[in-house]
């Protein structure tokens, strides 16, 4: 699934207008039904206001994982059902949903039976049955209402507030539908509602036609108390800084009133390309996202204030992405099989042997910080590498003999308390010099010499490179633009401290714009960057991006990032190129955090090693 920035999405909509001849207001139709359809699909499930939220808690929802809130529409990006994946909670709208609603397909039930009970086909037996007996339809005749426009005897009223862009449009349209529905519509203008424009100006007049109550914001009183839930159609895409004036208002009025509230595209108030949330923003139980997921929406704190996202295809080409330069995908299974060509059910050869899994040589741990090492070696062994040699300071070798039979220990030198020092470099490239990868930075601490000791490992080592840890800190510390370069891939494994360093910016700085950043880093860089925390970016050396969403927040625990490091590393011994590894790996240990998360009685007695078993 795609991700698009307010600016692609403006072009988007040309494209689709100019080239396709599709006219704006017949996208803004669209966007207004698949909105009303959403509500009314909250109205049946009677979600609360905090109630829908639940799932993004990662404590609740299918598959105690934190993307049960999410669902998506335009690019088929479901696994079909694969136990591997763990996707048990993405769904597609247009598709057979759980709760049976919100189907861009009028007249399917939740089972997927068309024809056989939507309302409008009630109505047809009631009149055909005549009294005493249920109607008896002709074989193969079938009618069905607009289930998804339908919602019986609901006592709802809804809020629409609009702005007096699109988006704004967009909710305007949205009140007809739901009107038609049987909800109670009001419509609260933001600015006077002459001061609307082009498409949104049409749905005012619509809406005025027929007959849509309209309070004006600053000449009414809006009455948020009487209402049973908003429709927030305030700021969109276009929108720039933090809400001003009436807009300000109502969004704080909308948050305080403790409704359910429904965002059209973007919580108002949202920064749609960073995730920033500007004061005030709207907190939505629900976000329909309009034709192409905005980043915005699955970056932190972002993330958190959209609620349940889904996705709704408004008429607009998803192959048009790629033409308009759409280079940040949402990483779904679909994606890692069919865009990066990863097989996702890790399928072993049956004549498979411990030579055709590959070898990786890990650098790592000095005596105080031995776990790190250990912790690496072996998630790389559980990502199905078929060898793991430890290269680790004399000191510390017999410290860990036996303490994971499986791993081969290389002792590479380094000083009397157990710490590395400059002339263990060479050992350890004699060593990876045999070996398929090599991975550096868990529990390796600095040294004297260290930046001269990782300048000879980036410009003598053959096969790829990954560093995570004190190994990024050396980085942060050289200016390795100057270094040669072998020609192999990179990988960089940093947390947002770690990126902060490397890029000379403050953590806070980092988090701002985490996709923007790491793309920004990995183009000039020429490195494979995967930036870690809640929903990790994975980024390229050509240019591309992708936001992991697996995960559980009980994974914010000492050495699960070292996991992580010897998960990719095990990937690319198995033949993973560094972008599959990378992205796969990042993956792969979401859900395996996922999964020992949900095997505690507590999420948070959560340790690294238990990543490492859920494997
Ligand atoms: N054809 C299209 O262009 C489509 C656009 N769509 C909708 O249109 C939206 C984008 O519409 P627009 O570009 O008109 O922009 P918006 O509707 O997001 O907002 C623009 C309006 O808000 C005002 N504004 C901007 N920042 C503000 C702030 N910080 N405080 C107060 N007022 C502010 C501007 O003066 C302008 O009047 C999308 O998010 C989507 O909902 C959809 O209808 C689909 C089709
Ligand atoms: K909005």
């Amino acid at each position: 699934m795609d991700l698009v920035t307010a600016e692609q999405m403006r072009q988007l909509d040309r494209m689709t207008i100019e080239k396709l001849g599709i006219p704006a207001i017949a996208l803004m139709e669209n966007a207004g039904r698949a909105i009303a359809e959403e509500v009314i699909a909250l109205c049946r499930r009677g979600g609360s206001a905090h109630g829908e939220r639940a799932g993004r808690s990662g404590s609740g929802g299918v598959g105690g994982s934190g993307r049960s809130g999410w669902s998506g529409s335009g690019d088929g990006s479901e696994d079909g059902g694969s136990s591997e994946s763990g996707w048990s909670g993405w769904s597609r709208s247009g598709e057979s949903r759980e709760d049976g609603g919100a189907s861009g397909n009028s007249g399917e039930d939740g089972a997927g039976r068309r024809g056989e009970c939507g309302p409008g086909a009630e109505r047809i037996r009631g009149g055909n049955g005549g009294v005493g007996g249920p109607a008896v339809l002709p074989p193969g005749f079938a009618v069905s209402g607009d289930r998804a426009l339908t919602l019986d005897a609901s006592g709802e009223h809804w809020l629409i507030l609009a702005g007096k862009g699109n988006n704004g449009g967009d909710g305007l349209a949205a009140a007809r539908y739901l009107r038609e529905a049987g909800i109670a519509v009001t419509l609260v203008y933001a600015a006077a509602p002459e001061s609307l424009a082009g498409e949104a100006a049409v749905q005012r007049d619509a809406a005025a036609a027929m007959g849509l109550p309209a309070v004006v914001y600053g000449r009414d009183v809006i009455d948020f108390a009487a209402c049973s839930g908003i429709v927030d159609a305030l700021l969109g895409t276009g929108s720039a800084g933090a809400p001003r004036g009436a807009y300000a208002a109502l969004i704080a009025a909308a948050n305080s009133s403790g409704k359910r509230i429904v965002s059209a595209d973007i919580p108002s108030g949202l920064n749609a390309d960073t995730g920033e949330l500007h004061e005030p923003c709207i907190h939505a139980a629900v976000t329909v996202c309009l034709a192409f997921l905005k980043r915005g929406l699955v970056q932190y704190p972002g993330a958190g204030a959209a609620g349940q996202v889904v996705v709704r295809s408004i008429g607009i080409p998803a192959a048009s992405a790629r033409e308009a330069g759409v280079q940040a995908s949402l990483l779904t299974p679909e994606v890692l099989r069919t865009r990066l060509g990863v097989d996702v059910s890790r399928r072993r050869s049956p004549e498979g042997h411990k030579g055709t899994y590959g070898h990786v040589l890990l650098a790592a741990g000095s005596l105080a910080m031995s776990g790190a090492g250990l912790l690496a070696a072996r998630a790389a062994l559980r990502a199905g590498c078929g060898l793991v040699t430890w290269a680790l300071p004399d000191k510390l070798l017999p410290y860990v003999i036996g303490a994971a039979p499986e791993i081969m220990l290389a002792a590479a030198g380094g000083r009397e308390d157990g710490t590395w020092n400059a002339g263990t470099a060479a050992e350890v490239l004699r060593l990876g010099a045999v070996r398929d990868v090599t991975a550096t930075g868990p529990g390796l601490g600095r040294f004297e010499g260290d930046g001269e000791w990782l300048r000879m490992l980036w410009e003598g080592t053959q096969g790829p490179l990954v560093l995570d840890a004190d190994a990024l800190n050396i980085l942060a510390d050289c200016d390795y633009s100057a270094w040669s370069c072998p020609g192999r891939p990179v990988i960089l494994t940093p947390h947002p401290g770690e990126m902060a360093r490397l890029a000379g910016l403050t953590t806070a700085e980092v988090q701002r714009d985490r996709i923007g950043l790491a793309l920004a880093y990995a183009t000039q860089h020429g490195v494979v960057l995967v930036l870690k925390g809640a929903h990790s970016v994975i980024a390229t050396p050509d240019g591309e991006a992708y936001v992991n969403i697996t995960g559980h927040p009980g994974m914010g625990t000492g050495g699960a990032g070292d996991v992580l490091t010897g998960i990719i590393s095990g990937l690319l011994a198995q033949g993973l190129n560094a972008v599959q590894a990378a992205v796969f790996g990042v993956y792969l240990h979401g859900l395996a955090g996922e999964r020992a998360a949900g095997a505690r009685t507590h999420p948070a007695g959560l340790i690294a090693g238990d990543i490492i078993e859920a494997l």
